[in-house]
């Protein structure tokens, strides 16, 4: 499989007028313009009240559940990491993204490799290209990390990025935890069947400002083949949207919370009751945006599956058991293909 090379940068290609035929996404729906779609309507939870023995934890809880079930995405405060931290971490994100093309390429991916900085993986001959750069990193577990890519410039890249892979561990196994009891499981559940081991890639995306924001997606439409991702959104500049119910709505900004979507390995391990949403992401033309996604990701080796107090007479099995899902994940991902659809049971 040799069909890379996507010659330049979207960062390069942002400065001319014309976007080139590849980026071209109009999907026929009269282009991607943010203020034709309504905001959502999510909640945001207080992870400090999450898992306390109080009124209080268990209306949270029930928020979370029912967001959950529908929306497949939630806000989240209270978290662990301050504003002025937050915003380092955006900080060190934009500082990469401004050093010279060549800076940056020290740290390019592999030809079908995912880890490093580069754009779009180009896995099919007709596939449209997403308007964005990115660096991807295994964060955890320590052993996994591929430090060559790790950037040496901005200086405090990788002390933040170490602080925000602690910080972002704690945040993903309290909100794990806060699934289970939602569903009145055991807390551990879920992180028994990921593993202690279990990895956390970071994905930080650049999408610079497009003179056409009506034709071309920072992100087409994907459902993370996480089990959870938080995501850290730009501060100024929207670009977010979740379909629900065939209908786009755009994330909201609140500059101090963490946005937390389902990924596809926790709908299938809760059999259906958390959504993985579809989602995407719109470019400006003003602006260049930037995103920081966290993926937790089972330990390649586990069995995901239904958990076991959730399939009943009632509430069927309706997933396979999957394994190294990730990979099933890529197969089906740029052919435009859900994968989750391809462990789907028929019931
Ligand atoms: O940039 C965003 O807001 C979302 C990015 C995203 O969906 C992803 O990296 O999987
Ligand atoms: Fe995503």
């Amino acid at each position: 499989m040799e069909l890379e090379v996507v010659s330049k940068t979207v960062q390069e290609l942002a400065s001319g007028e014309q976007v080139p035929e590849r980026y071209i996404q109009r999907d026929g729906d009269g282009g991607f313009l943010i203020d034709a779609f309504p905001i959502m309507d999510i909640p945001t939870i207080d992870l400090g009240l999450l898992l306390l023995n109080s009124s209080d934890a268990a209306q949270q809880l029930e928020k979370l559940r029912s967001a959950l079930n529908t929306w497949g995405c939630i806000q989240v405060i209270n978290h662990g990491m301050t504003p002025e931290f937050l915003d380092e971490v955006r900080e060190v994100t934009k500082q990469f993204f401004q050093l010279p093309v060549r800076e940056k390429q020290k740290y390019s991916r592999e030809v079908n490799d995912i880890e490093g900085y580069g754009n779009d993986m180009v896995l099919l001959e007709q596939q449209k290209l997403d308007w964005t750069d990115r660096l991807y990193l295994t964060i955890y577990p320590e052993d996994q990390r591929k430090l060559k890519f790790w950037p040496e410039n901005p200086q405090y890249f990788s002390g933040i990025l170490q602080e925000f892979t602690l910080k972002s561990k704690s945040v993903s196994k309290l909100v794990l935890k806060a699934l289970a009891r939602s569903l009145n499981l055991e807390d551990n559940c879920f992180l028994e069947q990921y593993g202690e081991k279990a990895k956390m890639d970071a994905r930080f995306n650049f999408y610079p400002r497009s003179s056409r924001p009506d034709l071309v997606l920072g992100v087409k439409p994907h459902a993370d083949g996480s089990a959870i991702t938080i995501l850290l959104q730009d501060k100024n500049v929207e670009g977010l949207q979740v379909l629900k119910d065939n209908q786009w709505y755009r994330a909201p900004i609140i500059p101090e919370a963490l946005f937390i979507n389902v990924g596809d390995q926790v709908e299938i391990s809760s059999n259906g009751m958390f959504k993985s949403p579809v989602h995407r992401v719109l470019t400006n033309s003003e602006r260049n945006r930037i995103s920081i996604a966290v993926f937790y990701l089972p330990e390649s080796d586990r069995e995901i599956e239904p958990i076991e107090g959730l399939v009943t007479k009632s509430r069927p099995r309706l997933y396979k058991m999957v394994k190294s899902y990730v990979d099933l994940f890529f197969e089906n991902y740029q052919q435009g293909k859900r994968p989750i659809d391809s462990v789907k049971l028929q019931v």
